[in-house]
């Protein structure tokens, strides 16, 4: 889905992603561990270019479906890729319209579509059955988990190919934080994910994948049970060991 090609990145004249080389697989949880600092948002970041926006650069290739993500417009990119955040924003007005905005931009104008859209994205991003007799009420006086899923709805109005999600539980409580995971896990079906995490117990619960990150560089990318039983790095066996 998702082919990254010596990728550097970085701010200025730092570079936080020293040559990355990684395939994300369609269709599958690919989650990104490894310790603070090490780059993991920057490549989420770098994934839909959204690290130029913050002042950072972009070299190398990222193909999306073997498109070159640097010649599509970055709007398109970013309706391909969305992106959800460690803290959710929800904009200023109602959930329904919260919603309804990204359709409208999107091109959709007709009522009873927009209707029904919003209800399926509510759907997959569980949160429909919670909120549907309140959905003229202000977005904000939603709880954070479910301003989290309101975030994951939101970005599934887009129509993306991919989900990039960094930390997208680590404000929130047990039964949030399930209520995501279940959630991701019934995506996969339709949309590729990727999920930073630093929390290991997490991916081992939900992903595919494991891309183990390390100073701006990728030391392991294994499939998940490879990485938990047999990891080849000494600082994943090490890290392992505490969990
Ligand atoms: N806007 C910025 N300007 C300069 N340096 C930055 C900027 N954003 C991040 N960095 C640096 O890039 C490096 C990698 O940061 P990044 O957030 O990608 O790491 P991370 O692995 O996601 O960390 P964490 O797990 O703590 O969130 C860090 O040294 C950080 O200080």
């Amino acid at each position: 889905m998702l082919e990254i090609q010596n990728l550097k990145a970085g701010f200025g004249k730092k570079e936080i992603l020293h040559g990355i080389n990684l395939a994300i697989p369609g269709h599958k949880i690919t989650a990104i561990v490894g310790q603070s600092g090490c780059g993991k948002t920057t490549l989420l970041k770098s994934m839909n270019r959204i690290l130029e926006e913050e002042g950072g650069y972009i070299d190398g290739s990222v193909l999306l479906k073997g498109a070159d993500c640097k010649r599509m417009p970055k709007e398109m990119l970013r309706k391909k890729i969305g992106m959800v955040f460690q803290q959710p924003t929800v904009f200023p007005c109602s959930i329904e319209k919260n919603l309804s905005y990204v359709l409208k931009y999107h091109g959709l104008r007709d009522k009873s579509a927009i209707r029904q859209e919003i209800e399926a994205c509510m759907k997959k991003a569980k949160l429909y059955d919670e909120v549907k007799n309140h959905m003229k009420t202000p977005a904000k006086n939603l709880s954070g988990g479910q301003k989290q899923r309101l975030a994951i709805a939101r970005s599934l109005c887009a129509k993306p190919d991919m989900l990039v999600l960094d930390e997208p539980c680590s404000a929130l409580d047990l039964k949030n934080t399930i209520a995501i995971e279940k959630t991701m896990l019934e995506l996969k079906e339709q949309y590729t994910l990727v999920i930073v995490t630093h929390n290991l117990a997490q991916a081992r619960r939900i992903a595919d994948w494991v891309v183990f990150m390390d100073r701006g560089g990728v030391l392991e990318v294994t499939k998940k049970d490879m990485f938990f039983e047999h990891p080849s790095s000494e600082l994943a066996r090490e890290q392992l060991s505490y969990i």
